[in-house]
């Protein structure tokens, strides 16, 4: 048994090496086949891919030949319908410009039409009027031929009374043509006559007059009116008076003075520029004759100067006026004149073109030239206006209203630190008479005249201010010194620009007139005072001839 068992056990092992051993035979070879078929299957696999990848990219390169050519296409399209629609713009734009064009036509046509139709209306109601006259002329001529009819009737019976008559009528025709010629003749030598005794009328008058003006209070100012009265205004009013400050005296007494002064002329604040042209436009008439004339306003700032002389209805534009409506009438007496207008100012002792070009005032040099002969004054580089018509006064005044406010600063109103003038020079010529005049008008706004020590200047402004004082003082000491009307004195002309500019106009033959103009408000009391001063001192002196002097009474 044991020998069998051990027999079998021996079978048993040596069966089982050989199943172990053909097991391992058989797995090495099941992993060789596995191995070969994995290789195998990795190749084909590899194979798989890179035919799916040539396959892939042909068909991506196939899709994007596709889409460049559908795009391509497309956008082939989109711009043939682009194109179409800009033809169609067009077509639509031109279009409408037709269809503008042709509404433009139809409206013109309208007009033309209307206009047509308005030109019948008032052709038919003009030769319906003229048929009335015609008809109306129809019936005279009738009258008027019966009337011929029987005077040839007349005439034929009566030759010889004919004759008479015609000589009678020649004789007649030629006593009213000598008439005409004598009274032309006569209207000729009185104009002349007129001249002379203008100007002795004036002489009369003075040479040098001094007026007043008191300007009106505004309603804000009425409060602060000083005490102006005018003694005599119901007469010829020529005198003004005004209470002086308050003052106390070492017993504590309060007084105030009252001041009167007397010109040639007071107008009261309820006056108009009407009144005062009035009194001027007797000058005026001297320039137009021939004479050089002067005429200042003077005064603080705000006393009113800018609104006598350049306001809309100001002596400026009268003066022109008067000018142009005198020519006019001169014109049938066989004068024909020339008017050249310039507007200059003095700043600063600098002369500058208030009708040249803003940019170049205070830049520019100007130069005064005169003929003592002629006594006549040019200005170098001045820019002169031929005054042809009324209106050009009006643009004068702005164009040189529009330099001054560019040259103006903040702190600075050109226009009150400045003197202006307006110079007007008329050549007038008389054919017939072969006479001619030469005069000048010339209009000066004066820089306001407050003292140094109110106008608590400094600086720029203190130089302007020291300016104007010393012109306004040299303008009084040339007056002055004329007054004394003695030969070979010395007359300071050039101590100034304003005086030298105006030398052949001060003095000799030349008419001045000095408007001082006032302030209502005691707040200007002192520089009204002054002001009057001033006046009074110009008012008593006389140039040429003698005349009436008055004296500030106190
Ligand atoms: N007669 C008047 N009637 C009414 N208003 C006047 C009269 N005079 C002056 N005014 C007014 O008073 C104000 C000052 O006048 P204006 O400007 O003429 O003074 P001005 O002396 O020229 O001053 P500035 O020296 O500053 O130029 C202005 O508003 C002006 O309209």
């Amino acid at each position: 048994m044991d020998d069998l068992r051990r027999r079998t056990e021996r079978e048993v092992e040596a069966l089982n090496e050989k199943f172990q051993r053909e097991l391992r035979l058989e797995k090495e070879r099941t992993e060789k086949v596995a191995e070969k078929v994995t290789k195998d299957f990795e190749e084909q696999l590899e194979h798989m891919e890179k035919a799916h990848k040539e396959l892939l990219h042909d068909q991506e390169r196939q899709i994007r030949g596709e889409l460049e050519e559908e795009r391509n296409k497309r956008s082939r399209e989109i711009q043939e319908l682009a194109a179409q629609s800009t033809l169609r713009l067009q077509e639509t734009s031109q279009d409408l410009e037709r269809k503008a064009r042709e509404a433009d036509d139809v409206r013109r046509e309208r007009d033309e039409t209307a206009a047509a139709l308005q030109r019948e209306k008032s052709l038919r109601t003009s030769l319906e009027d003229k048929l009335t006259e015609a008809s109306a002329n129809n019936m005279t001529l009738e009258t008027a031929n019966r009337a011929m009819k029987a005077k040839i009737d007349f005439l034929e019976s009566d030759n010889q009374a004919q004759s008479n008559s015609f000589a009678d009528l020649h004789r007649l025709k030629q006593e009213a043509e000598e008439a005409m010629n004598v009274a032309l003749e006569k209207l000729r030598t009185e104009e002349t006559l007129r001249r002379k005794l203008h100007n002795q009328v004036q002489e009369l008058k003075g040479n040098i007059r001094v007026m007043c003006r008191v300007r009106p209070a505004s309603d804000s100012e009425a409060e602060d009116a000083a005490k102006i009265a005018f003694p005599d205004a119901e007469l010829d009013c020529k005198e003004v008076t005004v209470q002086g400050p308050e003052k106390t005296s070492a017993l504590g007494v309060v007084t105030t003075s009252n001041n009167a002064f007397s010109f040639d002329r007071v107008f009261a604040p309820a006056s108009h520029n009407a009144e005062i042209f009035e009194e001027i436009s007797q000058l005026v008439q001297s320039a137009l004759d021939g004479y050089n004339v002067c005429i200042f306003c003077y005064g603080q700032t705000g006393s009113g100067k800018t609104f006598t002389m350049s306001s809309v209805d100001g002596m400026i534009p009268r003066a022109t006026a008067q000018i142009y409506s005198e020519a006019q009438r001169l014109a049938e007496k066989g004068w024909t004149y020339k008017m050249e207008g310039s507007f200059v100012e003095v700043y600063n002792e600098n002369l500058n073109d208030l009708l040249g070009k803003a940019e170049e005032l205070d830049k520019k040099k100007l130069e005064i030239r005169h003929d003592l002969q002629k006594k006549t004054t040019t200005i170098t580089d001045i820019t002169t206006v031929e005054l042809d018509s009324a209106d050009r006064v009006e643009e004068i005044m702005q164009r040189a209203a529009a330099n001054r406010t560019v040259a103006a600063t903040k702190a600075n109103s050109r226009s009150s630190r400045s003197h202006s003038v307006f110079i007007l020079k008329l050549i007038g010529e008389n054919s017939m008479t072969g006479e001619r005049s030469e005069g000048t008008l010339n209009l000066v706004d004066l820089a306001g005249s407050e003292r140094l020590a109110h106008s608590q200047a400094a600086g720029d402004r203190l130089k302007e201010t020291q300016n104007i004082n010393k012109s306004l003082s040299c303008l009084g000491d040339v007056i002055g010194a004329l007054g004394q009307g003695k030969e070979g004195t010395h007359i300071p002309y050039r101590n100034s620009k304003l005086t030298y500019l105006l030398q052949n106009s001060l003095g000799g033959n030349s008419k001045t007139l000095m408007f001082v103009m006032i302030s209502p408000l005691q707040a200007h009391l002192s520089e009204t005072l002054t002001s009057l001063k001033f006046a009074t001192k110009v008012h008593n002196t006389h140039i040429g001839t003698a005349k009436k002097q008055s004296k500030v009474k106190e």
